[in-house]
């Protein structure tokens, strides 16, 4: 199987914007201008506000910032590309002289390209490249930084998550390495709440290490999910504390890269963790 190999080195390489994660977690902030997104929807919907918030989230420590501009939560309403565009655009084009890489949340390939051409660095692809049959061609055409994650179109609490999650990932990577997208360019993710039984995330949650093994960056993307309204009845901006929990745990598993919504907390979680696994 023509499956990529992973990097020698712990470095995330996206358009040449370098993101070294050997000594530290990067964090990804979630920005989304959609109006019905789970936890953030409306919020940065109006530019104005999507440049504020954007703007913040880099202060507020993030080494990425993921724009998506079509809510993806259990029962949601597809967007029509034309729409998507609409929303998406104007940010990345007014955030292009941000100092972190921006990544495109999306599973359409020409959002992902419109995108890049505007300067995003990372194309985020709920599909794992195994969706939109363009979206390999696109990745590799702009030399992007990918995130592969995990999905299924059914839920099936049979499956045994843990091994459908690597030979995903398998299928995920000879897709890359067939359209020519180079191992440094490719991230991993499990895609908590997605496709998924309440125990299956819990057990992918608990088998992060056995992702990490397999050498590409693992990113974790836990923030405010369903998951922890389920171990404690939460609403979405309650759940800073069981996000934060997951995380370390992450972390501590060799997680590369955590997506959250609350930067500022996880940069302190992640450094604090940090420096206690650096002790050992
Ligand atoms: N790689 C990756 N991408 C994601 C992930 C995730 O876990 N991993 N979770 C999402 C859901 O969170 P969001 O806050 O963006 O919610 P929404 O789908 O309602 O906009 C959306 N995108
Ligand atoms: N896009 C998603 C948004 C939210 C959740 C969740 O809360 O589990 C899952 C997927």
């Amino acid at each position: 199987m023509a499956c990529l190999t992973p990097p020698t080195q712990r470095l995330f390489d996206a358009r040449g914007r370098r993101l070294d994660y050997a000594d530290r977690t990067l964090v990804m902030g979630i920005l989304n201008v959609t109006p019905d997104s789970f936890s953030d929807g409306g919020r940065s919907a109006a530019l104005s506000d999507a440049v504020t918030n954007a703007w913040r989230l880099v202060d507020e420590g993030a080494d990425i910032l993921d724009i998506g501009g079509e809510s993806t939560r259990p029962g949601h309403t597809p967007v029509p590309a034309e729409e998507e565009l609409r929303r998406v655009l104007p940010a990345v084009e007014a955030l292009a002289e941000l100092p972190v890489p921006i990544s495109i949340d999306t599973q359409k390939a020409s959002v992902a390209e419109a995108a890049l051409q505007r300067g995003a660095a990372i194309v985020n692809d709920i599909w794992g490249l195994m969706g939109d049959p363009e979206m390999a061609r696109v990745a590799a055409a702009y030399d992007a930084g990918v995130v592969a994650m995990h999905n299924r179109t059914n839920v099936d609490p049979a499956v045994d998550i843990v091994a459908d999650i690597v030979a995903f990932f398998e299928q995920s990577l000879e897709r890359a390495a067939r359209a020519g997208i180079r191992p440094e360019r490719m991230s991993l993710d499990p895609g908590i709440g997605f496709g998924k039984t309440f125990e299956q995330n819990l057990r992918a949650l608990s088998a992060l290490g056995e992702f990490v093994r397999l050498g590409f960056p693992i990113l974790l993307g836990t923030s405010r999910k369903s998951l922890i309204g389920k171990v404690i009845e939460t609403t979405p901006a309650e759940r800073l504390p069981g996000t934060i929990a997951s995380n370390v745990l992450g972390i501590a598993a060799g997680c590369a890269i955590i997506r959250v919504h609350d930067v500022a907390a996880h940069v302190q979680a992640a450094r604090v963790t940090e420096a206690i696994l650096h002790a050992s």
